[in-house]
């Protein structure tokens, strides 16, 4: 059985909580890394007042003893602290003059779920929509996400993230080593690299909150350490650059992605796009560069995997788009809901963990067991059989 979750939860409810079937057991949970990777998300220059509300944490109820996984299914539970403030609206039907109707979404968001949600599941308040639509839902990832990358760890692969740009303002391409990167951007309030570029985008974020405008821009994952041939060629749903590509445009708001150099491979001939093959003693075989951002026939090629995604603008406006009241059919301007004005930091910060989920997941496929001892026994036995190759 392969590595899955599921989540549950509604953004003003109590909690969001994660099921994760699948880890093998003996994997030392770090408690303070997984919280701190959850705080990491909540960060970022743009965010609205629920990121003062909230202080994200794990608690992780089922299959971890002692610190370690015991191959039972991982639970885990991240508490809405603003769940106080909307105890009667999400308990107490909304009854005509009520404060809890004053809730009551019934003018659609052009961008966000509202709509499409409200048609489809035949809900008359758009609020049940939103309550899961939410990018809420993503801090529920991120716990998800943080186990995986730990369990990436234990391997030595090593997980990173930055935004390369927001609203057209882009960041110069940092180039640093995997560590340098991780820390220069941990410092920084929009986890860029490029502090000229920062401040640029900082300034930017606020002049389009202050129009009651929302911005966004593009982020990008890098993950180093991994050995060739995670994912496969011989089908269509075992290539790995497919899987995170489906896992990056499923993060609420992003609506593209690129391995490697991406759209600018159309651009330019094969001599300047293909990565040329090298040997050496020590190395074994490598690549000269790395434009396939890892990937070559959905495998990876040993080289650090480099995926980026766009982020839209965020949808709710303080100063709102044309929308259509579902009761009376009449024109109106779409409800506006408390917001971010951009969420790209954040967004980056997500896309490492559901981006090193699929990773992880990939990884227990090619070197399966039920505990880390036999992960790493098998990865051993292929390491050297890729090393006599
Ligand atoms: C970290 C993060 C925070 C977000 N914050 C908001 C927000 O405050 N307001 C909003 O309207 N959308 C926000 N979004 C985007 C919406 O959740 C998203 O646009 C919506 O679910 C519709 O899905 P789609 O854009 O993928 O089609 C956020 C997204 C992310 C990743
Ligand atoms: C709660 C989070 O993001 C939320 C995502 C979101 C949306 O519509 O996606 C709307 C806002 O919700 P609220 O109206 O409660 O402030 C954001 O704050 C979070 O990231 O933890």
């Amino acid at each position: 059985m392969s590595l899955r979750y599921l989540t549950a939860g509604e953004t003003h409810g109590p909690q969001l909580t994660a099921i994760i079937e699948g880890l093998p057991s003996n994997l030392e949970l770090d408690f303070e890394e997984l919280n701190f990777q959850l705080q990491r998300r909540q960060k970022g220059h743009g965010r609205g007042r629920r990121m003062q509300i909230e202080t994200d944490t794990a608690q992780i109820v089922g299959g971890v003893r002692h610190g370690r996984t015991t191959g039972a299914p991982v639970a885990v539970v991240v508490e809405n602290k603003d769940w106080k403030h909307w105890t009667s609206v999400m308990n107490v039907e909304p009854v005509e003059g009520s404060d809890e109707t004053k809730r009551r979404v019934f003018r659609p968001r052009p961008g966000h779920a509202d709509l499409n949600g409200g048609l489809k599941y035949n809900l008359r308040d758009l609020r049940n929509v939103l309550e899961r639509s939410s990018a809420r839902e993503t801090a529920a990832r991120v716990a998800v996400g943080a186990i995986a990358r730990q369990l990436l760890g234990a391997f030595g692969v090593k997980v990173a993230g930055h935004v390369v740009s927001i609203g057209g303002v882009e960041a110069a391409a940092p180039n640093l080593p995997i560590d340098e990167l991780i820390a220069v951007t941990e410092e920084s309030p929009v986890r860029v690299a490029d502090k000229e570029a920062e401040q640029k985008m900082i300034e930017l974020i606020d002049r389009t909150k202050a129009d009651g405008d929302t911005i966004g821009g593009v982020v990008e994952c890098i993950i180093t350490g991994l050995p060739v041939g995670l994912g496969s060629h011989v089908q269509w749903d075992r290539k790995l650059d497919g899987r995170i590509a489906q896992a990056v445009v499923s993060i609420n708001a992003f609506k593209g992605v690129e391995v490697g150099i991406g759209f600018e491979a159309a651009r330019i001939p094969g001599s300047q796009v293909h990565d040329e093959i090298l040997y050496s003693e020590e190395k074994g075989f490598y690549r000269g560069s790395n434009r396939a951002g890892g990937f070559e026939g959905g495998m990876t090629t040993g080289e650090p995997i480099v995926v980026r995604g766009v982020m839209k603008p965020i949808p709710t406006l303080y100063k709102p788009l044309a929308s259509v009241d579902i009761d009376t059919k009449e024109a109106f301007t779409a409800q506006v809901e408390r917001s971010d004005a951009c969420a790209v930091p954040a967004a980056s910060v997500v896309m490492e963990h559901v981006v090193a989920w699929e990773v992880a997941k990939a990884f227990l496929e090619k070197f399966g067991g039920d505990s880390i001892e036999e992960m790493k026994a098998n990865l051993d036995s292929y390491l050297s059989q890729v090393g006599a190759y």
